[in-house]
């Protein structure tokens, strides 16, 4: 491997984007930030700080920020695409004349495009065509990354020169990077678990105990597994830091947008008037009704998913979401131990001819 520096282009203004493009300069690489908003681009230039989305980080003095595409990938040897899902597919295609074979791309975007159910590394293979292809998820929230507290993720693919360069570029003493080859299992548990953020954070306001915390969580668990598993994910991944550890931080913190979303339809607002306050993207609010009409197609039980689309986009009062959820089929708790059907048949038996 060469002595020059690796040259990491970040695509995106948010706040993730920001502190990954920190972090790589903290790790000693030419790092480039693309952004459509060129007086944030100025600050980040002149005052190395994210004022509309991390106002309080102190951005690595290394990281020059940029509205022109052209001038963030030239050279660029990692392109992160930090870039809300509806917008992700637009972006990848103004960078794609500057795109190359050679470079590794990575989405850290936790979204699904409506058409064709497509997860963002998926949109980053269709554009590009090209090998080097990953996702990162984990349990990252940007604010926290900032604050320098200790956390890792997980660099998904299963070409083995992506892995091995995305935790060389991203990881350090404050922020771990792990491996997995189930691209496709980490993608999309980082976009299921918003879905289960949003009920959460509804759950806590509506004044919910912790063993109801725990229960909606674990349930949640198990329904996003059975749906990825149906898509062909791996079960073990919802082991890891992009299931069940995404899933805890994402359910339990007001960090969180979508379950700052799920606050405040808990506290009596709107859908409008939730995300007009947020002023952000909260990803689960599409993923749940791309989910729910995925799950409905492919006969996937999910009534978590269902009961919140039901909140959010046909009228029922929040407070009945809690009760549809004590109304579901008392099935299996592990359904890898014990199946769901094996549990109805013995229901069903129990109930003999008499039944
Ligand atoms: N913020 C977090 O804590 C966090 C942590 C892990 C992963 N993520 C994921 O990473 C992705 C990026 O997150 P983020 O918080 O950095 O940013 P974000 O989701 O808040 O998106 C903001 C950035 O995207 C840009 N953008 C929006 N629409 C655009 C368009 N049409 N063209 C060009 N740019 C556009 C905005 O200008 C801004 O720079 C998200 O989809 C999220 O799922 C976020
Ligand atoms: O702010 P959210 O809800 O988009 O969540 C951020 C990250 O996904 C947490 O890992």
């Amino acid at each position: 491997m060469s002595d020059e520096p690796m040259r990491v282009a970040v695509l995106g203004g948010g706040s993730f984007g920001t502190a990954l493009a920190s972090i790589a300069a903290d790790n000693g690489a030419r790092v480039r930030q693309w952004l459509r908003d060129p007086d944030l681009a100025a600050q980040i230039n002149r005052e190395h700080r994210n004022g509309r989305y991390l106002p309080d980080y102190a951005i690595n003095p290394a990281v020059v920020a940029s509205t022109v595409m052209a001038e963030v990938l030239e050279g660029a040897d990692l392109v992160l695409v930090a870039i809300p899902s509806k917008a992700f597919r637009d972006v990848v295609r103004q960078a794609r004349p500057w795109l190359h074979a050679g470079q590794i791309l990575v989405s850290t975007t936790k979204g699904i495009q409506e058409e064709g159910f497509k997860l963002m590394s998926r949109i980053l293979e269709e554009e590009t065509g090209f090998p080097h292809i990953g996702v990162i998820s984990g349990p990252n929230l940007a604010t926290e990354i900032a604050q320098k507290q200790l956390t890792a993720t997980v660099i998904a693919s299963d070409d083995p020169e992506t892995r091995t360069r995305v935790q060389t570029a991203l990881g350090c003493d404050y922020f771990r990077v792990y491996a997995s080859n189930d691209r496709y299992g980490v993608e999309l548990g980082g976009a299921l678990k918003n879905i289960y953020a949003i009920a959460a954070g509804m759950a806590a306001a509506l004044g919910m105990g912790e063993n109801t915390r725990s229960m909606l969580m674990t349930r949640a668990l198990a329904e996003m597994s059975r749906f990825a598993v149906d898509q062909g994910a791996n079960p073990m991944t919802f082991l890891g830091l992009a299931g069940v550890g995404d899933l805890i931080v994402t359910c339990s913190s007001s960090l969180s947008r979508n379950y700052r979303v799920g606050q405040a339809l808990g506290e009596g607002s709107t859908l409008d008037e939730a995300v007009e306050a947020l002023g952000q993207v909260a990803e689960g609010v599409n993923t749940v009704r791309l989910v729910r009409d995925k799950a409905r197609e492919d006969g996937v039980y999910m009534p978590l998913a269902e009961g919140l689309y039901q909140v959010l986009f046909e009228g029922v009062p929040a407070q009945e979401m809690a009760r549809m959820l004590m109304l579901g089929e008392q099935s299996s708790d592990v359904e890898f131990i014990l199946s769901r059907e094996d549990v109805r048949q013995a229901h069903r038996d129990d109930e003999g001819p008499h039944g």
